[in-house]
């Protein structure tokens, strides 16, 4: 095992299942010691294990609830004192794809606690010791569905928006720094969290699903190139330009001081 490892310490939350397991894998492989988050202490310990004979890194589980108040705080506390950190991924998400009407207010709060509040503490957690060094890397993960709402969505939706709006917003503070944010929109992934959803994957159009690794390694590719939003399955770039123009454009077109006049014209 390397002292003082060079690469530093990468965390990954949501690292027991998917995209966060793929993740932690690419990362060991690029000689990160590991610090992995989720609540199935077993699949952390056996993939610490694997990763840590496999490349001779060190890998820490912090087995918690990011949606309870109390293992959060306890995370977040952990980030803050430990300065070898220098990436971070926002990776853990829940869903609950239904109506609103027929979602519990239980998994409502779920999502929103995983999904917005943990992601935000977190981020909050690491960014004064990244703006310390002048140096570091927050990845978070969002979704299509953060600028796209389907009936069965809403909740859902709603806490990925946040996520891009946040991320966002973050890309906006840290600019003239060394610290880089990374926005990520994964469309349908083949992960469990369609199953944890209510949505097997043998329901959905299968020619729209990616592999786990791939979407990974597209995510990373994306880091590598310096991007600041990663659409890991949008192949047209047009596509995503267009967007964010038209979006600043929108905001530009806002900024006036009078009702418009379809609102004052009968
Ligand atoms: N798969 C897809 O189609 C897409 C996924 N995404 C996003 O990708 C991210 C990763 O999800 P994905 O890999 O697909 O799904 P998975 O269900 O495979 O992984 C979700 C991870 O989040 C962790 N997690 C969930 N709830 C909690 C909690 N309360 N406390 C701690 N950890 C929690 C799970 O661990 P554990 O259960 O052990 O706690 C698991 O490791 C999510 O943010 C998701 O919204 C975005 C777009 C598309
Ligand atoms: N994770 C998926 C829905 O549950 C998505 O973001 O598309």
């Amino acid at each position: 095992m390397k002292e003082n490892n060079k690469m530093g310490t990468a965390v990954v939350t949501g690292a027991s299942s998917g995209l966060g397991a793929v993740f932690a894998e690419r990362l060991a492989k690029r000689g990160y010691d590991l610090k992995l988050v989720a609540r199935r202490k077993d699949r952390l310990d056996s993939l610490a294990e694997k990763l840590e004979s496999n490349y001779g890194i060190k890998v820490t589980n912090l087995v918690a609830d990011l949606g309870l108040d109390t293992d959060l705080e306890k995370v977040a506390e952990d980030l803050r004192n430990d300065k070898s950190i220098t990436l971070l991924i926002n990776n853990a998400g829940t869903s609950t794809l239904t109506s609103v009407t027929k979602t519990s207010v239980l998994k409502q709060k779920e999502m929103v606690n995983v999904n917005i509040t943990a992601l935000m503490l977190l981020s909050n957690a690491i960014l004064p010791q990244f703006l310390e060094k002048n140096e570091g890397t927050l990845i978070n993960i969002a979704s299509v569905l953060g600028f796209y709402s389907l009936p069965i969505s809403a909740v859902y939706s709603g806490t990925k928006g946040f996520v891009v709006q946040y991320t966002k917003g973050l890309q906006e503070e840290v600019k003239g720094t060394n610290i880089h944010v990374q926005l990520v929109n994964p469309a349908t992934t083949a992960t469990e969290i369609w199953e944890v959803g209510g949505i097997p994957l043998s329901a959905l159009e299968q020619s729209t699903i990616m592999k786990t690794e791939d979407c990974v390694d597209a995510i990373l590719a994306g880091l590598d190139k310096g991007e600041l939003i990663t659409h890991p399955s949008v192949n047209d770039q047009n596509l995503i330009d267009a967007y964010e123009d038209a979006r600043l454009k929108l905001m530009q077109g806002s900024q006036t001081s009078q009702p418009a006049e379809r609102y004052t014209k009968n």
